[in-house]
């Protein structure tokens, strides 16, 4: 991993291994330099302008310090109605969201935009059905640690597999970047694909 960006290279600004891993799969060229933003919502901030407005900022911040590179940047939050379920902070607060998604529908969704050498953001929604869950099993996967660090409490690639009962939409999305539309963005940047050489 490099951090000087020259002027043909792709950045991702992500701390999330998921989200490396994902663009990986693309067989993409790329280098890591996360962003550090408040990601506060505002008062009565709707899901997509909130995934929309903290993408950018992320997207941004780092190209900033990378001029001439192509930076691309997400984030994903859970939408239960018009309240927005973040990252838990304890086992506690986990249970309780999880509790409120049991027997339900809720929507991902991720913003992801792309910043620096070309400008533009888009915002990807997938339903996602939980199964009724019992309390013993709510209980075992909040203590399993795994819901820490996830939007809404549960990974639906890892052991949160089990607690998902349909899955409406790209399923990239939900794990934190969504693959198709990540792609025709790059595309349309002019980002040199691995099976489209540059120009
Ligand atoms: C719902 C769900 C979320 N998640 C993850 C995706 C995101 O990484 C995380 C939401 O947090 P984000 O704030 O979107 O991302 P991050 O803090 O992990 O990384 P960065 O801001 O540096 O890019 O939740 C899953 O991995 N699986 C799931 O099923």
């Amino acid at each position: 991993m490099h951090t000087n960006a020259d002027q043909t290279s792709l950045i991702l600004a992500s701390a999330s291994p998921r989200r490396r891993e994902l663009l990986s799969q693309l067989g993409l060229a790329f280098t890591v330099s996360a962003a550090d933003i408040d990601e506060t919502p505002h008062a009565k901030e709707a899901a997509e302008a909130y995934v929309l407005r903290l993408a950018r900022e992320k997207a941004r911040a780092v190209a900033a310090r990378h001029p001439g590179a192509w930076v691309l940047a997400a984030d994903t939050t859970v939408a239960l109605e018009s309240e927005l379920l973040g990252k838990p902070r304890d086992a506690e607060e986990a249970k309780a969201m999880l509790s409120r998604l049991s027997g339900r529908t809720h929507a991902v969704h991720t913003g992801v935009a792309l910043a620096g050498r070309h400008d533009e953001a888009l915002v990807v929604r997938t339903r996602v059905t939980f199964r009724a869950l019992s309390q013993e099993e709510i209980a075992w996967y909040a203590g399993t640690g795994e819901p820490l660090d996830k939007a809404g409490a549960y990974a639906v690639q890892g052991r949160g597999g089990f607690l998902v009962a349909a899955v409406d939409g790209s399923p990239t999305n939900v794990i934190g970047l969504p693959l198709g539309e990540t792609l025709a963005l790059l595309a349309r940047a002019g980002v040199p694909l691995p099976w489209r050489a540059s120009p």
